[in-house]
């Protein structure tokens, strides 16, 4: 009976501890766990599904600036939609700023994208309305939200001279240059003081010098203004400017650099960048392409676990006749090899090989 009411007590203290565990990107302003987004396709008649976002998982905190990368069709711009609440995911969760992205009504839908997501797109014609100057471009936005007429003038005179292009307050679309557009959309998008800005190849149609302009300007408002930035951009110069670059691959986050500056004993800084593999929650890792056409690594890979890391194989057709591991024709061992002397004949194996 005692181990019955201890064993009720263990369920007990477990389900509390579960309970109490903070959920899943809880401290983040972005948090997308295994988010999948299917679409119906109509192909030679039969309907086909593309898996366009197959179980993404992504946090962002609060006060980042950070790029998204990855292939023409990878998923960047499904994910972009999603989150500036333009389209619903078909299973998964996203939240943004406490929003459940896919629970939310028309009405929610509208307000989270007037007051929550800024939003900047890739065409300089699509994010300007073409016969208002650029402050009613920028005071647009505090309008519709009922600001008064003194402070919309104000915000937009302030985010245009932030921006760096103050100059083009009075002057329509058609009379700015390509960067000068962007800039003043980036002013538009942060109008309302939205927690998170999205932009979508916001440099694509811009020459580089120009598109470095438009950046600094986006580096500008996540400084001074502390505004959570996304850009998905293809521009390595770009991708190299921030200090965390995440890759899309196939509807997944594959890998993510990370750029720290360090300073060595002489006092020099220097700009480090460390590229980091993305690990799930379901423990799944998605090696770098180029990693495993390196080492032609197929179908599976020999794993050992050692102290402080986990080294990873070329299955090698089974050669590392080891205990535990494939043999020659793939079958798992049965009956590990308990032999003391097998770290030393694998070291020496890894030297022979030219692995270690
Ligand atoms: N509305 C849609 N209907 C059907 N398939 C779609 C739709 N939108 C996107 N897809 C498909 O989903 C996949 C991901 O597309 P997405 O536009 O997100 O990629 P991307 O990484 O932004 O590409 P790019 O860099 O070329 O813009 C692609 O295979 C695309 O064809």
């Amino acid at each position: 009976m005692s181990g019955t009411t201890d064993s009720l007590a263990e369920l007990e203290r477990r389900a509390a501890h579960r309970r109490d565990r903070p959920a899943y990107g809880h401290d983040a302003l972005i948090a997308c766990d295994r988010l999948v987004r299917i679409f119906a396709k109509r192909g030679g008649g039969d309907a086909v599904e593309v898996q366009a976002l197959q179980g993404l998982d992504l946090l962002v905190r609060e006060g980042e600036l950070m790029a998204l990368v990855g292939a023409s069709g990878s998923g960047k711009s499904t994910l972009m939609n999603i989150l500036a609440g333009l389209d619903v995911p078909t299973a998964g969760s996203a939240r943004v700023a406490g929003r459940d992205l896919l629970t939310m009504d028309a009405k929610a839908r509208l307000r989270y994208r007037r007051e929550v997501v800024g939003f900047v797109w890739q065409q300089t014609a699509r994010n300007l309305l073409p016969y208002l100057t650029a402050a009613q471009n920028v005071a647009l936005p505090l309008q519709l939200a009922g600001r008064p007429r003194r402070e919309r003038a104000a915000r937009a005179a302030e985010l245009l001279s932030l921006l760096g292009v103050a100059d083009c307050a009075e002057r329509r679309p058609r009379q700015m240059s390509g960067g000068q557009q962007q800039r003043v959309a980036i002013a538009v998008a942060l109008a309302n003081a939205p927690a998170v800005l999205l932009a979508d190849e916001p440099t694509g149609e811009l020459d580089s010098a120009t598109g470095r302009q438009v950046f600094a300007a986006f580096r500008r408002a996540n400084e001074e203004l502390g505004t959570t930035i996304v850009v998905v951009t293809h521009d390595q110069a770009v991708a190299g400017e921030v200090r965390r670059t995440v890759a899309i691959r196939d509807g997944r986050t594959s890998t993510e650099v990370l750029r720290r500056t360090e300073v060595d004993e002489t006092g020099t800084e220097s700009l480090v960048a460390r590229e980091y593999a993305m690990l799930d929650r379901a423990g799944r890792l998605q090696l770098p392409a180029e990693y495993t056409a390196a080492l032609g690594m197929r179908d599976r890979v020999l794993l050992e676990l050692e102290d402080d890391h986990v080294q990873v194989w070329p299955d090698g057709n089974g050669t590392r006749d080891r205990g535990g591991t494939p043999d020659r024709d793939g079958t798992p061992d049965p009956d590990p090899d308990p032999d003391p002397d097998r770290d030393r004949d694998r070291d020496r194996d890894r030297d022979r090989d030219g692995n270690g």
